[in-house]
């Protein structure tokens, strides 16, 4: 592919009405260079908050992004997390310039954005194709836009942002002459060398293999850190999402099903579509017949299973009890210590799979269906298909949702 042109999403730094960014004013960094434009110091920190207020994107008759309101702050690294087709990327493209949305407003720092063409918005995009121009040296692709814009500096920022991505010793090597990984850390250089208020970053790691795509994670992360800019990763891998974001918002159907710390969205989901979807989770129908101090009490399983009150999000009635599977113990029936207080399921275990770190247990459940743990290997034989088991948790550990809930949500696009 042969590209003539600077591709859309290169940032420029001037208003519609020729001026200089009225956001120059909270960005101490920004100062004047060539031709009156506004220029960013190499080396200082940027960001800007990022306020989307009641956005929704409909193509015909269909919504694919539905009243999404959010604050990402400046600075943070953030994640939409959700399966193909929830409206993702779509998000992403209206942030970018390249969707205008139905209805809806967006603010980066001051500045209402919304009218803005793509070019004028301080934001740029990595994709998952790198879009690199072949027949350019790797400095000079990562240089083209500020030459574009006559930047005085264009070399010195394009090989500062090259040692940025560790690839200064590569800078006249063609994009042809680079492995998946390092071009894809041209595509991120491009992008950083203008510091734009937001980097946008659409499924940038997908084209890598799993060992590639771990290490880049890593070393995305160290980047925004050093940065200090606003990230917004658009994926579908809740691991990338986890071991990368500040905050993840979970999205399915064009909604917001969940924001929050990684940590707290494992450990307490609010949906089945949030528990399934990010990691795996057990869920069972109850019925809250009782309270116990801090615990409700719920009839599940064909036995009384507590969790906390400020862990569920109805207290009476119908819900839906959870629990991940690594909080669970399993035994062979007959020799349990089922602490007094845990939680109990009985049943037949219908699978063990040794995997050597670990032996996962798929367990049929009367009246629950098949519940999933494990053990870690300690040397112990547990149990094998056929037998009779006992599973146990800390109450503390389980989680409650809607009674009306659909336990299998998020399941199958997890594994998709
Ligand atoms: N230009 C368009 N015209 C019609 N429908 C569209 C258009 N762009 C996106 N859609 C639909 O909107 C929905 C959301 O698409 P979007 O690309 O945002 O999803 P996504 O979550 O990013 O998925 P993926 O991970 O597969 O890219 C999809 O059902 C898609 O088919």
């Amino acid at each position: 592919m042969t590209m003539t042109q600077e591709p859309a999403n290169v940032q420029t730094t001037e208003d519609a009405k020729g001026g200089r960014m009225s956001t120059e004013g909270t960005r101490p960094e920004a100062a004047a260079d060539q031709g009156g434009r506004a220029a960013v110091v190499p080396g200082a920190v940027g960001g800007a908050d990022l306020v989307i207020e009641n956005v929704s994107k409909r193509f015909a008759a269909f919504t694919a992004v539905d009243d999404l309101s959010l604050t990402i702050p400046s600075g943070s690294f953030f994640a939409l997390l959700g399966p193909s087709g929830c409206g993702k990327s779509t998000t992403l493209r209206i942030v970018a310039g390249l969707e205008q949305p139905s209805e809806g407003t967006l603010r980066i720092g001051d500045e209402d954005v919304t009218d803005l063409p793509s070019h004028r918005r301080p934001v740029n995009t990595v994709f998952q194709s790198y879009a690199l121009f072949p027949h350019m040296s790797v400095l000079d692709n990562v240089a083209f836009g500020l030459k574009q814009r006559k930047v005085a500096d264009a070399v010195a920022r394009a090989k500062e942002a090259l040692e940025l991505v560790e690839l200064g010793h590569l800078a006249n090597r063609r994009p042809a002459q680079l492995s998946g990984g390092q071009q894809q850390r041209v595509a991120l250089a491009r992008a950083v060398v203008n510091r734009p208020q937001v980097l946008l970053l659409d499924e940038p790691l997908g084209a890598l293999d799993m060992k590639l795509r771990r290490q880049m994670q890593v070393e995305l992360k160290q980047i925004q850190i050093e940065l200090g800019l606003t990230f917004v990763h658009v994926t579908h891998d809740q691991e990338e999402a986890m071991t990368m974001a500040d905050v993840v918002a979970v999205m399915n159907h064009g909604r917001i099903e969940q924001m929050g710390a990684p940590r707290e969205l494992y450990e307490l989901p609010k949906t089945a579509f949030v528990a399934n979807f990010l990691g795996k989770s057990n869920l069972m129908h109850g019925k809250v017949v009782g309270r116990d101090g801090d615990y409700l009490q719920v009839e599940a399983a064909g036995g009384l299973q507590r969790v906390r009150a400020d862990r569920a999000v109805a207290e009476t009635g119908d819900v839906v009890l959870g629990v991940r599977p690594e909080k669970m113990r399993i035994f062979t029936a007959g020799e349990e210590t089922v602490p007094a207080g845990h939680n109990r399921l009985d049943g037949t275990i219908v699978d063990a799979s040794f995997t050597g770190v670990s032996t996962e247990y798929l367990v049929e459940v009367p009246g629950v269906g098949t519940v999933g743990t494990f053990t870690q290997n300690m040397g112990q034989v547990t149990g094998k298909a056929g037998e009779p088991a006992v599973m146990c948790w800390d109450p503390d550990f389980t989680f409650g949702l809607a009674g009306d809930d659909d336990v299998a949500a998020g399941a199958a696009e997890r594994d998709a």
